[in-house]
């Protein structure tokens, strides 16, 4: 596989000499003790297994996939979006959904989503015992053509019934909105229009609305517009934001929108993905630097920093990539050099 070599010495490095290096690094940015008690709470939805894989070229075996979902489940995340119950005709990646959700090791304290996009999809979900799914829409109707094959006010028929069954069977459905600032095929997207289809979802059922920059162009003055209009419609605690980094702008933009008031983040671990129906679009945002960031704000996420980064790490490897996020490549090159500075044999 064609890794980087600091990557793979991190990774050859021995579990606990990395751990404890990473904890050395770490102590140097990490808040302090009454800081880390605040109130300050942010959930972090990790989309990796889903998002972060789905746009993969090559075949992901699924027990790697089941895998990288436990690791996940282990950092302290309290959301796993675990993959999608999709047309395999369309994205051929997500085409061992039932296989993936029914052989990780659920954690009680952790939530499994998966995308459905129509009841076929939620039927597939229900046998395999989802407790949660969710629907994904868009605000440009060129998108949605080419992503779910259908306008986005038939989408919205699609749904229905779909909302409605999964409630019938105490399933929660999350709703996720496409191309909030921008669309591939469109250009900008007016903020009203995704107010207008972020309020029908919400009114359908959907518990929170997740406002994706698809295509990464949003910037902090985008985002504050966006969140004004929908906040108008949405109650501010329901939204999320769904930030990809084409233009290097998500953790700005995540920072905006905490500051106006959202405490939900989508985020990708090692910043994987991007979809497939989005030409263009880079990864997600990088789980590791938003809870590098949120850290450094004094908020609670209940990740470990070090976990994210073990995670991030392997996953990377199993792609023969390297990490996207700059936290993690900066915190590993930190551990590697302390490491070698000091290894675990000379402390014997
Ligand atoms: C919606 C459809 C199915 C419409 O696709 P279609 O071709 O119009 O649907 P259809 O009803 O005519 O069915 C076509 C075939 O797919 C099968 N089929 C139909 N439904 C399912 C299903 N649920 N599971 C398994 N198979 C299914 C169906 O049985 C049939 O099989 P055939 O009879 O030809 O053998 C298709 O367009 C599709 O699956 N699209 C998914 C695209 C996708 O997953 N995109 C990525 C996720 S969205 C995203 O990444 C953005 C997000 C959420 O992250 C936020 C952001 O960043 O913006």
């Amino acid at each position: 596989m064609n890794v980087r070599p600091v990557s793979r010495i991190a990774l050859n490095l021995t579990r606990g000499a990395f751990q404890q290096s990473v904890r050395r690094s770490l102590n140097t940015t990490s808040v302090s003790p009454a800081a880390s008690l605040s109130s300050k709470f942010v959930k972090i939805v990790e989309v990796g297994p889903r998002d972060g894989l789905q746009n993969e070229k090559t075949v992901i075996p699924a027990e790697t996939k089941i895998e990288f979902i436990n690791r996940l489940s282990d950092t302290g995340l309290s959301v796993v979006e675990a993959t999608s119950f999709v047309s395999p005709k369309w994205v051929p990646q997500m085409g061992d959904a039932t296989k993936v959700i029914t052989s990780i090791n659920k954690k009680p304290h952790v939530n499994y989503p998966c995308l459905t996009p129509n009841v076929k999809g939620l039927d597939s979900a229900i046998e395999a015992g989802v407790k949660e799914v969710a629907v994904f829409l868009a605000a440009s109707d060129s998108f949605s053509k080419k992503n779910i094959n259908c306008t986005v006010e038939e989408s919205f028929e699609r749904v229905r019934p779909l909302i409605t069954k999964a409630k019938e069977n105490g399933i929660l459905v999350r709703g996720y909105v496409s191309c909030v600032v921008g669309c591939p095929y469109e250009g900008p997207i007016s903020p009203r229009k995704v107010a207008e289809v972020s309020k029908k979802l919400y009114d359908m059922g959907c518990y929170e609305i997740s406002l994706g920059d698809t295509i990464g162009v949003g910037t902090p003055g985008s985002f504050r517009e966006l969140l004004h209009q929908v906040s108008q419609v949405v109650p501010m605690k329901a939204i999320a934001v769904h930030c990809h980094d084409t233009y290097g702008q998500a953790l700005a933009n995540i920072h905006c929108a905490l500051e106006m008031g959202v405490r939900v983040v989508d985020s990708s671990m090692a910043g994987l993905g991007g979809c497939p129906y989005a030409p263009g679009a880079s990864g997600n945002v990088a789980t590791e630097d938003v809870v590098y960031m949120l850290q450094g704000m004094h908020y609670e996420t209940g990740v470990d920093l070090q976990k994210a980064i073990q995670t991030g790490n392997w996953i990377s490897e199993r792609l023969g990539k390297q990490n996207g996020s700059k936290a993690a490549r900066a915190l590993t090159l930190k551990a590697v050099a302390a490491a070698a500075a000091c290894p675990p044999t000379a402390k014997l």
